[in-house]
């Protein structure tokens, strides 16, 4: 981001742009991942199949990779999706959905790994364990505070030459050397399944505006989920109903309130 960019221009030029960002995801996030893109500003497309997946890799404008609900003839796609953003030079977002739990998700994230993503988001859990660290999660949720995955991120960031974005109840994104904290969001998230697989997308759609700098992008949608996370929370009694505000905030934050609204600390 450039000094006279704020993350509410980067936002209004992300809603004014709808780039196209083709998410490889799990059956549990499609539908929501599409709708969460759909309210912040973007256009998705969730295109997996090995026959298509390169070439449509080849005109969107990110990619994201969600490694979820796996399956072999899935991988082969990734891998082509991936091919194709990387021959483009388009951004491409991992997500790697408990890639700890098993042998098959260990090598597959692995392989994906190898291939260079733009940004790596995860949970603190998954991100610990990406960098060697020993997590206590056995499944899909955090069991770890984000605090404990600083070390872990900076690590991974470098040996990946990459961007790592730790969520959780305060957010980190860094580039192995710069830190930045995203304070905001609300407890009912991690209640509400694939938020996390759904601000993945996210990343890709303001990567796709800023490939040249994945760090300000990554930021920027983290800071887009925590403002209109913190301000649904707000209005929601539970779960069910936090589900539906965040989708009307993530479209209801603008540029304005996105910069009124946003608790970034550089650290
Ligand atoms: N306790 C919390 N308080 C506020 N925001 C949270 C909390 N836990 C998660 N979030 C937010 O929920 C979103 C999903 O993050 P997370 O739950 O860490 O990912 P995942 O769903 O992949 O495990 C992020 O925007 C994160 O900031
Ligand atoms: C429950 C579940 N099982 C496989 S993927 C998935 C959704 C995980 O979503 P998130 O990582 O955003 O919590
Ligand atoms: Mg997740």
């Amino acid at each position: 981001m450039t000094k006279a960019e704020t993350f509410g221009t980067l936002l209004d030029e992300m809603r004014a742009t709808a780039p196209l960002v083709q998410c490889i995801t799990n059956y549990v996030a499609m539908n929501i991942a599409a709708n969460v893109l759909l309210a912040a500003g973007g256009s998705p497309a969730m295109v997996h199949a090995q026959e298509e997946a390169g070439e449509f890799a080849g005109f969107a404008g990110a990619l994201t990779v969600n490694i979820g609900t796996l399956s072999p003839t899935w991988v082969d796609g990734m891998k082509a999706a991936i091919g194709g953003a990387v021959a483009a030079r388009r951004p491409w977002v991992l997500d790697p959905v408990a890639h700890f739990a098993t042998g098959f998700r260990r090598k597959v994230t692995a392989d994906l790994l190898a291939l260079g993503p733009t940004v790596v988001r995860g949970n603190a859990s998954e991100i610990i364990a990406l960098a060697g660290g020993v997590s206590s999660a056995r499944g899909v949720d955090s069991r770890d505070p984000v605090e404990q995955a600083e070390e872990a991120a900076r690590w991974l960031a470098h040996k990946q030459r990459c961007i790592v974005a730790v969520t959780g109840a305060t957010d980190l994104v860094t580039d192995g050397n710069r830190a930045t904290r995203i304070e905001g969001g609300s407890p009912l998230m991690p209640k509400v399944t694939a938020l996390g697989c759904s601000l993945t997308c996210l990343v890709g759609a303001y990567a796709a505006i800023r490939p040249q700098d994945p760090f300000g992008a990554t930021v920027a949608a983290l800071t887009h989920f925590a403002v209109a996370g913190e301000q649904a929370g707000k209005q929601s009694p539970g779960p069910g109903s936090f589900a539906v505000g965040f989708l009307d905030l993530l479209a209801e934050v603008d540029g304005v309130m996105l910069d009124k609204l946003a608790r970034v600390v550089r650290l």
